[in-house]
């Protein structure tokens, strides 16, 4: 039991940074396209080329679920989010944009959390 209390305390330390790292990404001005999943009737090809879709909302149920065991299952999520925003986006449509605007920004987070 004492083992698993660890286990459990650890995960829990190992975790904490996403959130605070997720609420960033939700307040982010450029975080508009990612806050919902991908709307297929308004974008009836999205399914059809983007396989395994991902948005903020499903991380953060993911990560409130505890489905997440480390954190670099988190980031795992938000780099398929960015690579499936450069798959159906061009780079200069304002998704496109958004995207890598908000890639940048995790990134450099993500760097000051793992670094630090
Ligand atoms: C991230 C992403 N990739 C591909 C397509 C869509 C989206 N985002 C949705 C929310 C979205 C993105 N842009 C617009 C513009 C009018 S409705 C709407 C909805």
């Amino acid at each position: 039991l004492k083992r698993s209390l660890n286990q459990a305390i650890a995960k829990e330390k190992d975790l904490a940074p996403c959130r605070e790292i997720l609420d960033q990404l939700e307040a982010h001005d450029e975080a508009w396209p990612f806050l919902l999943p991908v709307n297929t009737k308004q974008f009836p090809t999205y399914k059809k080329i983007i396989r395994s879709p991902m948005d903020l909302s499903t991380i953060r149920k993911k990560l409130n679920d505890g489905i997440y065991k480390t954190r670099d299952d988190f980031c795992a999520d938000l780099q398929l989010m960015f690579v499936n925003c450069v798959t159906f986006n061009e780079d200069d449509s304002p998704v496109g944009k958004a995207g890598h605007s908000m890639k940048t920004f995790f990134d450099s987070r993500w760097a000051e959390l793992i670094a630090h």
